[in-house]
């Protein structure tokens, strides 16, 4: 059984929540024989006070029932939505420690249903198919036990479908996993097309490709109406079925019984108590195709939850963490090469299946110096930065920063150090101010408002918060969209520059700003003294770089290809 199944219930809640719906089920068995009672004691023996004690005793107990039922319900419905809570938190938890090397194979639209509609898949179990079961164990059991007490033959008749009802539903069972699994692989892919559709919604528009991803949406919604509905049809042969037999016991009871009671072997107060406890078994009995189909579904979600939990290509922390001394940070890198894909199993030295991005990489820059990378598209320059920054692990070779191997530091000192204003910029939908801070702590959010004027100034966004009227409470919409490509390349630079980095990476910024503010931002930079790698097409005004490389399908040279450029000879500051 899939372990998800069962991991993020509180077994004390669901306890209870049975314990209450099993008392109300005991209530509910004892009711009907008040009618008995009343028919063949209070009426037949024209014993009225004997029918106000009988009434007055169900009135107690249809109270008490009521209680119960609402206690248990709401019990389940608490262990229920607890459960999908500590769920969602943990996969989505599980899914943030996972590496981007792992994440950047996989559909967005897929993890966020795993996340969410497979963890809600096991919590309506629950809801749903407990307060069902219950009623099925302890309503139909209870009642199989005192018809047979009220009389045996009769009991045997209503027993008689029963095996047949069993065979019926182990052959549905073998048929309604694989259609629950599809079900929801369907459901899946329809998120992940609404996902893409809606994630690049201006390119769509600009490219005039609405048609073509409203088609791609319709064929997994069509895809996934089949597996709706061929599960739904499955469902609709097995309701009936069910009906049909319940309904032929009812009968039989009605005209066999009224046999015995023409032959006075029955009273009638026992014949209508018996096809009142018969009546009562409908519900849960109509109930039982929804406790199948409910289980498996949970458990064809549960089996994705656990598989996408037993990933472990995650980044782990270092073994043996180093604490590197504070001030800016020297760059060393060694024979680095790298390639995106399954990394090789360990102990395994051939290479993964993905070809190489970086190929014997090798640089330094000593503490408070500049770097331009320079090169053509797909060079692997970006590749570069993310193996900097310990986003990625490299397949040989290594990065030093501080003489330390960057694998070696701590996560969070690393995070915090090293600043990075990759070349896609993630803002979330808040105001500017939030997403400047996102991420410190309140000692941090402390220090940081300290300073973040002249981080603004730094970064060329203080005349732009100035003019605006909410000035930091500016919202910048869902992915910053209510910002320009360069603004949000600065607030990129101001969040990395008011965590206090000795080693900054900036990852295309020259294209992305006017000649005359990357020269003053730039300039800025280096008068802070921190280490500075430019990645990019061109050195942009004012970085005045030391060191200049060329990157070329994943390997690196210094200095410039075009002997026209200043920067050709490979030396330094031209
Ligand atoms: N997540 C990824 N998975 C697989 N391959 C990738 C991934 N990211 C980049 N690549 C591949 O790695 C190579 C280097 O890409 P990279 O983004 O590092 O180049 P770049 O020099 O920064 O390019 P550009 O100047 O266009 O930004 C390219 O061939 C690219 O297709």
């Amino acid at each position: 059984m899939p372990s998800a199944l069962l991991r993020y219930f509180q077994p004390r809640r669901l306890v209870l929540a049975a314990a209450a719906l099993v008392v109300a089920q005991l209530i509910g068995l004892a009711t009907p024989y008040l009618i008995k009672l009343a028919i063949d004691e209070g009426i037949a023996g024209r014993d009225a006070d004997l029918l106000w004690v009988i009434g007055l005793g169900g009135l107690v107990l249809y109270v008490l029932g009521a209680l119960t039922r609402y206690a248990g319900q709401w019990l389940a419905t608490r262990a229920a939505e607890d459960c999908w809570q500590r769920a969602r938190d943990d996969v989505f938890g599980h899914v943030q420690s996972l590496s981007l090397s792992y994440l950047a194979r996989q559909r967005t639209g897929d993890l966020v249903n795993r996340i969410y509609g497979d963890t809600y898949q096991i919590k309506q179990l629950a809801i749903s198919a407990l307060p069902a079961l219950i009623s099925l164990l302890v309503g139909v059991g209870g009642t199989g036990i005192i018809i047979w007490w009220l009389d045996p033959r009769l009991a045997f008749l209503a027993a008689l479908p029963l095996p047949l009802g069993w065979l019926l539903l182990a052959t549905f069972r073998n048929r309604v996993r694989p259609m629950s699994r599809l079900r929801l692989e369907r459901l899946s892919a329809l998120h992940s097309a609404l996902h893409e559709g809606l994630g690049g919604i201006a390119d769509i528009q600009a490219l005039g490709a609405g048609k073509v991803f409203a088609t791609r949406v319709r064929h997994a919604g069509t895809a996934l109406k089949d597996a709706e509905l061929e599960l739904a049809h499955h469902r609709a042969r097995l309701g009936p079925a069910v009906d049909l037999a319940l309904s032929l016991v009812l009968l039989a009871t009605l005209v066999i019984g009224g046999q015995f009671v023409i032959n006075d072997t029955l009273s009638v107060g026992t014949l209508v108590v018996f096809y009142f406890y018969i009546s009562r078994c409908l519900g849960p009995l109509r109930g039982v195709p929804g406790i199948l189909y409910s289980w498996h579904g949970a458990r064809a979600a549960a089996e994705r939850v656990d598989a996408l939990l037993a990933v472990d290509e995650r980044v782990h922390p270092p073994e043996k963490a180093r604490l590197p001394a504070p001030g800016a940070i020297g760059v060393e890198v060694e024979d680095l090469a790298f390639g995106y894909g399954t990394p090789p199993a360990s102990g395994d030295e051939a290479p993964g299946q993905a070809p190489q991005v970086l190929e014997a990489l090798s640089l330094s820059v000593a503490p408070g110096e500049a770097a331009a990378i320079l090169g053509p598209s797909g060079a692997g320059k970006s590749t570069t930065g993310r193996l900097l920054l310990n986003l990625f692990e490299p397949r040989s070779g290594r990065v030093s920063l501080q003489g330390i191997d960057a694998r070696q530091w701590p996560s969070k000192e690393l995070r915090r150090r090293v600043g990075y204003v990759g070349q896609e910029i993630f803002l979330f939908d808040g105001s500017l101010h939030d997403n400047l801070l996102i991420g410190l702590s309140a000692a941090e959010r402390d220090v940081a408002g300290a300073h973040l004027g002249d981080v603004l100034e730094v970064s060329g966004l203080a005349e732009m918060v100035a003019s605006h009227p909410e000035g930091l409470e500016l919202s910048v919409g869902e992915r910053g969209a209510q910002l320009s490509g360069g603004q949000k390349k600065r607030v990129a630079l101001a969040r990395a520059l008011l965590r206090h980095p000795d080693l900054v990476i900036i990852d295309q910024m020259a294209t992305d700003l006017e000649e005359s503010l990357n020269a003053r931002i730039f300039q800025a930079l280096r008068a802070r003294g921190l280490t500075l790698i430019y990645l990019g097409h061109r050195v942009p005004a004012g970085l005045n770089p030391e060191h200049v490389f060329w990157m070329e399908g994943g390997r690196l040279s210094p200095g410039h290809p075009d002997p026209a450029s200043s920067y050709a000879s490979g030396a330094t500051r031209p």
